[in-house]
């Protein structure tokens, strides 16, 4: 399987895109984290239906929502995901989908977990670091976490976009995350002509035909009521 999008939105396209989805369509951020969110997981529980045991790295902005919201759906289907929350900003609009990952006793690990830990304990790493707005270098608080996650035996599926890859230009070290999955959410972005990984999602299945012909963006092929559609 081997669907090549015709169309990669740069960095701008892709912020612009997100705010005429806000303004122009009157969509909630919450509306949308919960749709691509959703579909992460769908995405995910299609690709390894086996990997029950997940960690969830979750960063300070909506592509760490996302994150949220992926693992509380992982749980309704079955999976048993932890959360990782390195850094909680003072202005994070993430306080209600904590919480009800707590309603979902989804445990928060206190500390980053050594690579040993990673290795031993899970089957897969959901990367939800860092999303489209992503300007480089990785500040130093993060680190340890990205670090310990290019160097991990679990695969790993980046929401969006490879945590610590330039948005455009893709991996910015020789040393980069190198994830087995990636699930674009609206459009791939430039970077994911740089992925080379085993599995390519298309998921956020919120864009109304005005917007994608003004982005001239493929329209989808999601199959029946699927939230995502296998690129490769
Ligand atoms: N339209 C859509 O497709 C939707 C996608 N969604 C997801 O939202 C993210 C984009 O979210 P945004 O809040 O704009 O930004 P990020 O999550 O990428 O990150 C912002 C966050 O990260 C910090 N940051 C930026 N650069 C660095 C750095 N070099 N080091 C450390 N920290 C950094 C910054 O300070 C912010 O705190 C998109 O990718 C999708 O995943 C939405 O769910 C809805 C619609
Ligand atoms: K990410």
């Amino acid at each position: 399987m081997d669907i090549h999008p015709r169309r990669y939105l740069n960095q701008l396209e892709a912020i612009h895109l997100d705010q005429e989805l806000f303004n122009e369509c009157h969509f909630g951020v919450e509306q949308l984290m919960e749709l691509a969110g959703y579909s992460c997981a769908c995405a995910i529980n299609d690709a390894y239906p086996e990997s029950k045991t997940v960690l969830v790295v979750v960063g300070p902005g909506n592509n760490g929502g996302d994150g949220l919201v992926c693992a509380r759906h992982l749980k309704l289907f079955g999976y048993t995901p932890e959360i990782l929350y390195p850094i909680s900003p003072p202005k994070s609009n993430h306080g209600k989908l904590i919480k009800q990952c707590e309603m979902f006793d989804i445990p928060f690990l206190k500390t980053n977990p050594t690579l040993e830990d990673i290795n031993s304990k899970y089957t897969l790493v959901v990367d939800a670091l860092f999303g489209f707005s992503f300007k480089p270098p990785v500040r130093k608080e993060f680190h340890e976490i990205l670090k310990t996650m290019v160097v991990m035996k679990v695969p790993c599926c980046s929401i969006d976009i490879p945590s610590g890859w330039n948005v455009e230009d893709g991996p910015i070290a020789v040393n980069s995350l190198k994830p087995e999955m990636l699930i674009s959410l609206t459009a791939p972005k430039l970077c994911a002509k740089l992925f080379n990984g085993q599995f390519h999602y298309l998921g956020g299945r919120f864009v109304p035909p005005k917007l994608l012909q003004k982005y001239k963006l493929d329209a989808p092929d999601f199959l029946s009521s699927n939230s995502f559609v296998r690129l490769k």
